[in-house]
């Protein structure tokens, strides 16, 4: 697994801009090289505002879109088309304004769907949905993402694994049904953190104040159970992307400002 990479930007809008920037970039060499790209997204204002700086972007169609696989790193149990889906305010800001091909976007279920209200029976059908896109070059039964996108909780929480609870101790299981989530709505599903460590990067996003703390315990050697956010990392990178807010708490050593 690889160390974790600091970079750090004025505030919340650059950051989401030069993170959006760094996305396209990661997505164009990875068509370029193996034809097609695989990312997957995250729910929450950091994620959501990465994907709104994407569709602003000028370099936006510099992307294939047809030729990416869409995932997300965990959602919120609701039913389709509900606000609070992940799903719902990612095609919002962006995926409903690009011309994805949708044999290739896989949003997790929603409560509604053919496995009505039973969470843990959505999560395992979506782990059979990224067994069945896993290849024998893989480390896993998942695809090897090119980029597996995270916001992180003040908690420290990352996707709906939250510190403690049974979700965060899964080492088997590629997803899980989280029932009691401190973040409301208490039911979610959720990538585990062996499948999070399939990807080759792993970005986490945190801007604000909120996420000083979160940010400083999870990058000074706190375990993944006690500080999820410790415990993603990323085959070849693992690169964390804060504002100068949520980087206050940070060891000085660890980075020099990326953005005056
Ligand atoms: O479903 C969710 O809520 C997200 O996936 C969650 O993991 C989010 O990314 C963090 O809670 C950070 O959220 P903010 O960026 O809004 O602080």
């Amino acid at each position: 697994m690889s160390a974790p990479q600091v970079v750090v930007h004025r505030d919340k809008e650059l950051m989401a801009k030069a993170a959006a920037a760094r996305l396209i970039t990661k997505i164009v060499d990875a068509q370029a090289a193996r034809g097609s790209a695989s990312v997957v997204l995250t729910g929450g204002r950091n994620g959501n505002g990465l994907l709104a700086a994407v569709a602003e972007a000028p370099a936006r169609d510099a992307v294939d879109w047809t030729r990416l696989d869409l995932w997300w790193g965990d959602e919120r149990f609701a039913p389709d088309g509900d606000p609070e889906r992940n799903y719902t305010q990612a095609r919002e800001v962006l995926l409903d304004s690009v011309p994805l091909n949708p044999a290739r976007v896989h949003p997790m279920p929603p409560s509604d769907g053919r496995y009505g209200k039973d969470a843990d029976a959505a999560a395992e059908a979506y782990a059979d949905e990224l067994a069945a896109a896993a290849g024998p070059e893989d480390h896993g039964p998942v695809p090897s993402f090119d980029v597996l996108l995270l916001g992180v909780g003040p908690d420290t929480h990352v996707a709906s694994l939250f510190p403690e609870l049974p979700a965060v101790y899964e080492q088997e299981r590629t997803v899980v049904g989280v029932h009691g989530a401190p973040k409301p709505p208490p039911t979610r599903t959720s990538l585990t953190l062996p499948a999070i460590r399939a990807a080759r990067e792993v970005w986490l996003l945190a801007a604000g104040a909120d996420k000083a703390n979160a940010a400083a315990i999870a990058l000074s050697g706190a375990g993944e159970v006690q500080a999820p956010a410790a415990g993603a990392r990323g085959r070849s990178r693992t690169l964390w992307l804060l504002d100068e807010a949520a980087a206050a708490q940070l060891p000085r050593g660890l980075y020099p400002p990326a953005s005056a």
